[in-house]
């Protein structure tokens, strides 16, 4: 096999896939943007979902700055040299992450230690079958942390809120599905994908889960109990009310699909993986002697493109934005309440997990008095002066910061966090007590906030890796929702109360 053809095939497959949505899951999204009513939170959120689709195709950059845990499945025939293949696997990874079309997401998992180019122990994950067939299959999925976190596993019988209690049977599988959507709330960015994997044991049945992300959106199970189970879980979840980002409405979950394998008397799981709105897997069909793509997967149907409807829409949406520029005061802060859209302009600073951590027990590198924490990890290049650029920054998951982010507010005088996802009463308590706002960005919008982000103005802490270090950021019109306010209110609160009193109704059996 001619390995440097092998390596640039594997470049544009991870590169296609990082920074242009599969057809399906684009008509997916489509089908959620029309079931949502004009002017609604869910609305203006996947309106700059689609911008943000348009902008990754055109800028060939990543989709969200998430760019996963890089997991290939390759399907050999009998002969090819799997080890060549792994190091052109390794090589496109490293040149893929040199060229921003990746963020450097390898982490050290005792010292905390970013290797910098997406390889480390068990990195990326690389699983090899063998077939009958004269030609290399090689898939990619690309899935973000905050969409991994939300996968769940059920060990059957059990108990579960809402829904009471679930048996060995068919009608006890679709109970904990239901219940799976219902836990993920829009923390893994929803509207979202699921792929369920019945039986096994407790990995291989999450295998057999991710497994399932692979099928087409719209196929149709072979087995027709699982097929009926499908569609009633598309349907059923959709009323939820749990909505784009978790801010209620009518697109919750756009797929489900379901494996099933045996398992041994003792044991029954269900396993859940839950994949965000931005679900990048792709795969491509290769000459083994070549090392040449011969086919890409995922090319039927139409392509929605976006542009036409973004062009119309834009121009209806006219909601009261409140202009905000750090440093921001108490007041400002106060007379801010859930539901109302900010537009940030002037300085940010991002800060997650390592940041917070540090920032308990050290002095914070700059004055944060009345500023505006960003919880993202940001793909960043450098230009050829030696400049930072933002490639990818949308928001990561703020209820990690949980422990720390109120005492932090209330330390260095911080007045809002942008973050998504929601966080929880001891962050709600802390707004109330000390004036501060959490406002909620689009997750996975990662092209979309790039462009508002004008220039990098510094970065603090770069000991942490570029995803958890300080950066500087000067932004322009930098839109968020406010989600949790001063006064005690917290969307996320009310759309978890409503979604489980809708998820309650579906206790009766049904299958
Ligand atoms: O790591 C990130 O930037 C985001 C993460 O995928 C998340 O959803 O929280
Ligand atoms: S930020 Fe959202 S869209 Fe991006 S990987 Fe995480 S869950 Fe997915």
């Amino acid at each position: 096999m001619n390995l440097q053809t092998l390596e640039k095939s594997l470049y544009d497959l991870i590169t296609e896939t990082s920074t242009n949505l599969p057809k399906d899951v684009r008509r997916a999204i489509k089908k959620a943007k029309e079931a949502e009513n004009a002017g609604t939170r869910a609305a203006m959120s996947l309106e700059t979902i689609s911008n943000n689709i348009i902008m990754a195709e055109d800028n060939v950059s990543p989709i969200c700055q998430d760019t996963g845990l890089p997991t290939f499945k390759i399907y050999t025939p009998v002969g090819v040299n799997q080890l060549e293949i792994k190091e052109a696997i390794k090589k496109a990874i490293n040149d893929t992450t040199a060229d921003a079309k990746l963020r450097p997401n390898a982490v050290d998992s005792l010292t905390g230690a970013n290797s910098g180019n997406n390889l480390g122990d068990g990195l990326p994950v690389m699983k090899f079958e063998q077939w009958e067939k004269d030609y290399i299959t090689i898939k990619l999925i690309l899935k973000g942390g905050g969409c991994e976190n939300k996968n769940i596993q059920y060990s059957l019988p059990c108990e579960l809120e809402g829904l009471g209690r679930a048996g060995r049977d068919l009608d006890g599988i679709r109970k904990c599905i239901l219940h799976s959507v219902y836990q993920a709330q829009g923390q893994g960015c929803s509207a979202g994908f699921i792929g369920v994997g019945i039986g096994g044991d407790r990995s291989s049945g999450y295998d057999l889960a991710k497994e399932q992300l692979f099928r087409h959106v719209e196929d149709t199970n072979a087995n027709p109990d699982l097929a009926k189970l499908e569609e009633y879980v598309v349907k059923t979840a959709n009323t939820f009310g749990i909505g784009t980002m978790g801010f209620g409405g009518e697109a919750t979950l756009l797929g489900c699909k379901i494996g099933v394998m045996h398992r041994i008397p003792a044991s029954f799981y269900v396993s859940v993986a839950y994949n965000c709105w931005a679900y990048r897997r792709m795969a491509v069909d290769i000459n083994p002697e070549t090392g040449e793509i011969i086919n890409w997967h995922y090319q039927e149907g139409e392509k929605i493109t976006f542009k036409d409807e973004v062009a119309a829409t834009t121009e209806e949406t006219s909601t009261n934005v409140v202009e905000l520029t750090a440093p921001i005061t108490e007041e400002q802060i106060r007379s801010l309440k859930v539901g109302d859209v900010v537009s940030i302009t002037g300085r940010m600073y991002t800060g997650r997990d390592a940041i917070h951590h540090h920032l308990m027990s050290h002095d914070a590198p700059v004055d944060l008095n009345g500023q505006v924490i960003y919880h993202c990890g940001p793909v960043m290049a450098k230009d050829e002066e030696g400049n930072w650029t933002v490639k990818a920054a949308g928001p990561t998951t703020s209820i990690r910061e949980e422990p720390y982010q109120g005492d932090i507010m209330k330390k260095f005088g911080i007045r809002a966090v942008i973050g998504k996802g929601g966080m929880g009463p001891k962050t709600l308590a802390a707004l109330g007590e000390h004036g501060g706002v959490y406002l909620n960005a689009i997750g996975g919008a990662a092209q979309y906030y790039a462009d508002c982000i004008k220039g990098v103005d510094g970065v603090d802490l770069m000991e942490f890796g570029i995803p958890e270090a300080m950066w500087h950021l000067n932004v322009e019109g930098f839109t968020a929702v406010v989600t949790m306010d001063s006064h005690g209110n917290s969307l996320h609160a009310d759309v978890d109360k409503s979604s489980l009193e809708k998820l309650a109704l579906h206790a009766e059996r049904v299958f």
